[in-house]
């Protein structure tokens, strides 16, 4: 019997389902069993071609409409996302392991959020009058036009959404493709845009691996590349971009310190320690992993964090009272448990965790190191699972300059109860991300992005309105013209 979350096709262009079976076939599998629940196929050249031209030719039409007429139908697509929360979680969590619980509060919610937002912004994109004596100028915010997403495998529906939403509100196009990994909550999003009042051919969801993405980035009538992904694609995807001249979006991977002083609430650095750890089993780009423990509260904070990750549910991920789950893929895992190795290879002290789970499906332990050092492999590569490494610290100028201390700049927090401390410790802190007394909170309408190599732009908030749209400047002449000869 069919699996229900096989998808009707693998494509979804011009406003419907679309197959090709000539492509590579690409298995959908579930992290909690192993066991394969759909198969899409890679987009032939003819399918990319198909996703291309269709929305080259929508896009004009789109950005002649209002914007309130556009945000029209991105608040109504919003509104049936949050109808089907329950089964976009569902299918989100059979893309990606994550746990029911999580996906519930997460992933369609947190897309309809954007949705909703950049529904709302649509209809207010103007420009600006300048006066010039008795000449003036005028400026029109304008669509980029053709734009392509390319997302990761740890939030695919929220991806698919906070590229689309923007692009979409600003009177872009969007060919979508999703990572191989995850490839099937953005064909819902499609077909819920679509539902929604959405033209044919505006927002085109395509599967495929690199080659894909790469023979999207590299086409000439594409405009703007929005990536999520590693930094190692990041750096491919943007100088393909920039040999094309296109506008960019890299959001990318992440080291992010988290630095608790020693006069934090014990309690509340422990809570933001998990949630920047092991939220999502701790694929998420944002992670604290680099989490910086003032000595003197150092032993109470490892008590309570290895007691409190101790009451980690490890289960089905579709029942609600599972509060962890699976790394994404038996790759991923591998990968994870080779940097557990490193760790303990490294000389780092084991505080819990630290080996597959005895259990079916690709379970990795929620793992802590303590008296990790800067120079440590699993201090310095991003590892993109449940592993915390917990470093020791003096002073505060000494734990930012080893906050600083990495090509990454994604996020960074500051535990403490002195409020003029946060504030100059993270005024010094090398990031685009960041939190005070808190870890990992992800708003529509804040700014969301990494500085270094951690990427370029800025997904969500009005910022994202300028990384989707340009400014024309129009200048007015009332007199006459004055020329040399
Ligand atoms: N900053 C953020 O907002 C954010 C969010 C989520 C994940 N991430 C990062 O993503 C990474 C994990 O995701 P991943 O393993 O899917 O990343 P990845 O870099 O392997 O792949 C990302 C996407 O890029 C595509 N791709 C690969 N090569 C390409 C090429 N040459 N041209 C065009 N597209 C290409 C992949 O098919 C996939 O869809 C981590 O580093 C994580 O930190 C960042
Ligand atoms: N919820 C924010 C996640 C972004 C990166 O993984």
């Amino acid at each position: 019997m069919t699996h229900p979350a096989q998808p009707k096709a693998s494509h979804f262009i011009n406003g419907a389902y679309v197959e090709d079976t000539a492509g590579t076939p690409i298995p959908v599998i579930y992290a909690a069993t192993g066991e394969q629940i759909a198969t899409v196929y890679a987009a032939t050249p003819a399918i990319v071609e198909q996703a291309l031209s269709t929305a080259k030719a929508a896009q004009k039409a789109w950005a002649k409409m209002t914007g309130t007429e556009r945000g029209r139908i991105l608040r109504r697509a919003a509104d049936i996302m949050r109808e089907r929360n329950h089964e976009l979680s569902v299918l989100e969590t059979y893309d990606t392991g994550k746990p029911l619980q999580e996906t519930l509060v997460a992933d369609a919610t947190s897309g309809a959020d954007a949705l909703e937002y950049f529904g709302g912004l649509a209809g207010s994109l103007t420009g600006e009058h300048i006066p010039m004596g008795e000449d003036w100028v005028y400026t029109v915010r304008e669509a980029l036009g053709l734009c392509v997403g390319i997302g990761a495998w740890n939030y695919p529906t929220q991806i698919a959404c906070w590229k689309g939403a923007p692009a979409l509100a600003c009177g872009n196009s969007m060919v979508f493709k999703p990572s191989e990994t995850t490839p099937l909550c953005a064909l819902k999003v499609a077909e819920i845009l679509h539902e929604a009042g959405l033209p044919a051919g505006l927002y085109n969801v395509i599967q495929g691996m690199g080659e894909v993405g790469a023979a999207l980035v590299t086409d000439p009538r594409v405009d703007k590349v929005s990536l999520t992904g590693s930094v190692p694609t990041g750096k491919k995807v943007y100088a393909a971009a920039a040999a094309g001249m296109k506008h960019v979006t890299m959001e990318l991977g992440g080291k992010s310190p988290l630095i608790i002083f020693d006069d934090a609430d014990v309690e509340n650095a422990v809570g933001g320690a998990i949630n920047g750890n092991f939220y999502s089993s701790g694929q998420v780009c944002s992670n604290g992993t680099r989490v910086f423990v003032q000595k003197g509260i150092k032993e109470k904070f490892l008590a309570r964090l290895a007691e409190r990750t101790g009451a980690a549910v490890l289960g089905d991920p579709q029942d609600e009272a599972t509060s962890f789950g699976p790394m994404v893929t038996e790759n991923q895992m591998n990968i994870v448990l080779g940097y557990i190795e490193k760790g303990k290879e490294e000389g780092a002290r084991l505080i819990c965790g630290g080996k597959r789970a005895d259990m079916p499906g690709f379970f990795v332990e929620p793992t802590v190191f303590a008296d990790v050092t800067d120079d440590m492999t699993i201090a310095r590569e991003e590892i993109f699972g449940p592993v915390m490494s917990v470093l020791d610290f003096d002073t505060e100028e000494e734990v930012i300059a080893r906050a600083n201390d990495t090509e990454f700049g994604l996020s960074a927090g500051v535990f403490t109860n002195d409020f003029s401390r946060a504030h100059r410790v993270i005024g010094q802190l090398e990031a685009g991300s960041c939190f005070i007394n808190s870890y990992n909170d992800a708003p529509v309408e804040a700014p969301f992005g990494g500085v270094k190599a951690s990427g370029v732009g800025r997904e969500n908030s009005k910022e994202a309105i300028k990384h989707f749209s340009q400014v024309k400047s129009v200048y007015v002449r009332m007199g006459d013209v004055e020329a040399a000869f």
